[in-house]
């Protein structure tokens, strides 16, 4: 093995058969001789017992698990989970938690996991939660959480420790982590906290601090990259379930019923991808990664009129993000920005609904009965369900675990299904987003049966922007063991 290159975000390692490993940053790389103790988990009664507890230092996850036969081992992770040795005493441990961003289910789940995890297997008693998202470090007094407050907070919505956007002050959060003498942070959010986590972990390294910085990512339109999928998605896309089965009644029930369901998702059609994919009742997605327009042949006023007169109703779910470019084209409120410094969409569930009222309007021999329902905040809302409660936990746990190993600049994710290590920058650098040309999507398409509203000069653009399936037959490209260039053909749609 060796290290050949990184930097103090990401530490890389090189080994044979075009091995390479994406190293998270350690105390040890910028502290030196820190004293180390033996994980108290040994003697756990809970968990001695189990035959190899403790992750060997040198086991990693792949990022792809369907490999070519001639390809390279390609790029890995640090596998996640409790190490023999630990770099903290229980009793100097000061943890602290803070939840930044829009909710998502399972935010409490991962709270109660973090603050349990800490007590009941590290013996760790001091844990802060602090109040409202990052401006909350400088702002507010902190929450005192233990595993009788946190107890029984995973069966509620929301995040008992609040959240916001904005307000993100590195010298100003770091002064306050120094001042309440914090030495592990965990951050729980989406793309725009994970970056604020790197930056808050950039300027700890500075100042020479012993204080790990962890992050969970939370993000409900399951827009983060690397990561299997994010914890709520799955709830959302139950949830979403009621909100189509809503429109489909509606629809089904009245003359040339339409139903229309304006699901989240602001860059990435997941929710709305897997909620149609689920319901079956659906019988066209719109997402922002598929252009579509309205009028004239192949246009989607034509095929809900197809619909119409085949079945008499039709549903349609629209991703928040989808068909922006046709919206700012007609409305003057272009570029406002949240707090966060994310652009605000306008309603596109309101302005396709409008769009499509106007054109049956004008047409005398055809009534419709649309209705529009915006499920959006009541799906946020909700606690998870049982599989996201489980997920959440493990991400919890393995925060806490390597926070106590002295790890740091990280964040938690599940790859192929294995909890593990990501450097910040693998997670801020890019969206995951739906491939279109990839099978997911065309599995969608003929489930619906919708056009796909690209003519071929679109798709053959797609093709050429979009990160193509690596394994496609006769597309892989041999591995060569003496070059060290390696490109990242992450597929956001894993089929
Ligand atoms: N590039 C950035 N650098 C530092 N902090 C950021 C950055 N982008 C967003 N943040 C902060 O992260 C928090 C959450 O960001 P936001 O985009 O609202 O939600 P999410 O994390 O869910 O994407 C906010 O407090 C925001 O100020
Ligand atoms: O109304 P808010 O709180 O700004 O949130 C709306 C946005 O939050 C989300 O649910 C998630 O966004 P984040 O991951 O950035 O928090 C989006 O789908 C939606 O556009
Ligand atoms: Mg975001």
């Amino acid at each position: 093995m060796t290290m050949s290159s990184g930097d103090i975000h990401m530490k890389i390692v090189h080994g044979d058969g075009g091995y390479i490993l994406q190293d998270i940053p350690h105390f040890s790389d910028y502290i030196p001789s820190l004293p180390t103790y033996p994980n108290p988990l040994r003697s756990n009664p809970a968990y001695s017992v189990v035959k190899q507890y403790f992750v060997d230092v040198d086991d990693t996850v792949p990022q792809k698990v369907v490999v070519h036969k001639d390809g390279p081992r390609g790029v890995h992770f640090r596998r996640a989970g409790p190490r023999q040795k630990v770099y903290f005493k229980s009793d100097d441990v000061h943890a602290c938690i803070v939840t930044c961003g829009g909710l998502c289910p399972g935010l409490n789940t991962v709270i109660r996991e973090i603050v349990c995890s800490l007590s009941y297997m590290y013996g760790v008693n001091k844990v802060l939660g602090i109040d409202g998202g990052y401006r909350g470090f400088y702002s507010k007094n902190t929450i005192t959480l233990t595993p009788k407050v946190v107890n029984d907070i995973h069966k509620r919505g929301g995040t008992i420790l609040g959240t916001s956007r904005g307000g993100h002050d590195t010298a100003k959060i770091v002064d306050s982590i120094q001042d309440r003498g914090i030495n592990q942070v965990i951050i729980i959010g989406g793309d725009g906290t994970q970056r604020g986590a790197s930056v808050i972990y950039e300027e700890i390294r500075r100042r020479g601090l012993k204080v790990a910085i962890a992050g969970i990512p939370k993000t409900i339109d399951n827009d983060i990259p690397v990561i299997d999928r994010s914890f709520g998605f799955d709830t959302a896309v139950e949830e979403a379930q009621r909100a189509i089965n809503a429109a489909h009644v509606e629809a089904e029930s009245a003359e040339n019923g339409i139903g229309v369901v304006k699901l989240m998702g602001r860059y990435s059609g997941f929710i709305a991808m897997y909620a149609t994919l689920a319901s079956r009742d659906v019988d066209c997605c719109l997402i922002p990664e598929s252009p579509f327009y309205l009028e004239g042949k192949g246009g989607l006023l034509e095929f809900i009129e197809k619909r119409l007169k085949e079945n008499g109703h039709m549903v349609l779910v629209i991703a928040e993000g989808a068909g922006q470019d046709l919206l700012t084209e007609s409305t003057q409120h272009m570029n406002q920005k949240d707090a966060s410094g994310n652009k605000l969409l306008q309603d596109v569930g309101l302005w396709i609904s409008h769009r499509i009222k106007d054109h049956f309007g004008r047409k005398n021999n055809m009534v419709i009965n649309l209705k529009y329902i915006d499920p959006t905040y009541m799906i946020r809302a909700i606690p998870s369900i049982a599989s996201d409660n489980v997920y959440c936990t493990l991400l919890a746990q393995s925060a806490v675990h390597g926070t106590m190993a002295g790890y740091t600049g990280f964040t938690v994710g599940l790859v192929n299904g294995r909890q593990t290590y990501i450097p910040f920058n693998r997670i801020t650098e890019r969206q995951n987003q739906v491939v279109i040309t990839d099978r997911m999507w065309a599995r969608l398409l003929s489930s619906t049966n919708q056009p796909s509203f690209m003519n071929p000069r679109d798709a053959k653009v797609a093709k050429k922007t979009e990160p193509s399936t690596q394994l496609l037959d006769g597309n892989t490209p041999k591995y060569e063991p003496k070059s060290e260039n390696h490109t990242d053909n992450h597929i956001a749609t894993k089929s």
